[in-house]
């Protein structure tokens, strides 16, 4: 079973260290570094240190596309990114002791033919028994049913279908007579799709329920440093990990960690798990990727090391 991964609007993520993010104030940064990034390349990143078959579709601007054909040359991931002219955007992440800040652009326009090749080139290559993670904003140009139009045309190829995506690209996803068999969304992203707050576990888990009661097999909520749900067919349960000691950053960086997740549930399904199983590889994967610096996972004995220490139960 292989992996593909649909990334319409990726960007290189530059991530500034500060010492205390003030808004308004001059700021003197401790670092700056640059990563290729954007949903869906961070999944594949995470599958391709696993170990996972994977292959990455999209669209990149060639003036920038280095980065991109770095990574897809230090991992065994499958280029199958379309170029473009122009550049693919740069996204700001600022780091401080205490949070991190993102600022996220629009990204390159894509014209109707450009989107066709893309899509094209993924539902032919995407064979029966494949996983198709469709993750990420959609860039100017792209119509808002994109999603949804997809995931019909995937299911009835038989492919198991990922969808990691927000606001009305994901309303619209979630209104289709075809659902897609896996969303994750994070608390905000639910809230916004339900329309009210959801100020705790107890809120978070009936938005969740409701959604698999409506036909989406696995829904995942992630809520940051709170862990995340994982609602099936079997049953809920509630996944926690402490965040570990920081490596070699001193600094945590959340950038990437609910891509990771995801990459985790991709692996998770692949290896068959249930529902509990699922929520320690999913919670490990994502806690693993925040000692790290770009959207790579340690060597796969510290993940299954993280995935004992997982606390696994009804509710938080
Ligand atoms: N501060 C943290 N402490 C422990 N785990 C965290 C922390 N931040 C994120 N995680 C883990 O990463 C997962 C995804 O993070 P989250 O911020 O919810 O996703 P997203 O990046 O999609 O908003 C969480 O469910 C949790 O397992
Ligand atoms: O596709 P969007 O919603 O514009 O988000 C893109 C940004 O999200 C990221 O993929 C990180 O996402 P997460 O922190 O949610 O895992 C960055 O690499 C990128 O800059």
């Amino acid at each position: 079973m292989r992996v593909h991964t649909l990334t319409l609007n990726p960007a290189i993520d530059e991530t500034i260290t500060l010492d205390r993010l003030v808004p308004g104030q001059v700021h003197r940064a401790r670092g700056v570094r640059q990563n290729a990034g954007g949903k869906g390349i961070n999944v594949a990143s995470c599958l391709a240190d696993w170990g996972t078959p994977v292959s990455a579709h999209g669209l990149l601007g060639r003036d920038n596309a280095a980065p991109f054909e770095a990574l897809f040359a230090a991992k065994p991931i499958t280029d199958a990114m379309v170029r473009v002219d122009g550049a693919t955007r740069v996204n700001l992440k600022l780091v401080d002791a205490d949070d991190t800040t993102d600022i996220n652009l629009d990204g390159l326009a894509v014209t109707d033919e450009t989107l066709a090749t893309v899509l094209d080139g993924l539902t032919a290559m995407a064979a029966p028994g494949d996983m198709v993670v469709l993750a990420g904003s959609l860039p100017p140009g792209c119509p808002p049913a994109c999603y949804a139009t997809l995931v019909a045309q995937l299911r009835q190829q038989g492919v198991h279908v990922l969808l990691d995506a927000s606001g009305d690209p994901l309303a619209r996803a979630l209104t289709a007579p075809v659902l897609p068999h896996v969303i994750k969304p994070n608390r905000d992203e639910l809230a916004a799709w339900a329309g009210e707050a959801l100020p705790d576990c107890t809120a978070v888990l009936a938005a969740a329920r409701a959604l698999h009661a409506r036909g989406v097999e696995q829904v995942v909520v992630s809520m940051g440093s709170q862990g995340a749900l994982f609602v099936t067919g079997d049953g809920a349960v509630h996944a926690q990990l402490a965040l570990p000691p920081l490596g070699p950053l001193g600094v945590a960086s959340t950038v990437g960690a609910g891509d990771a997740m995801v990459a985790g549930l991709a692996a998770a399904h692949v290896a068959g798990l249930g529902l509990a199983e699922t929520a320690r590889l999913a919670s490990a994967f994502a806690v693993a990727k925040l000692g790290m610096a770009g959207p790579n996972l340690p060597e796969k004995a510290s993940v299954m090391a993280l995935a004992q220490d997982v606390i696994i139960g009804p509710r938080p």
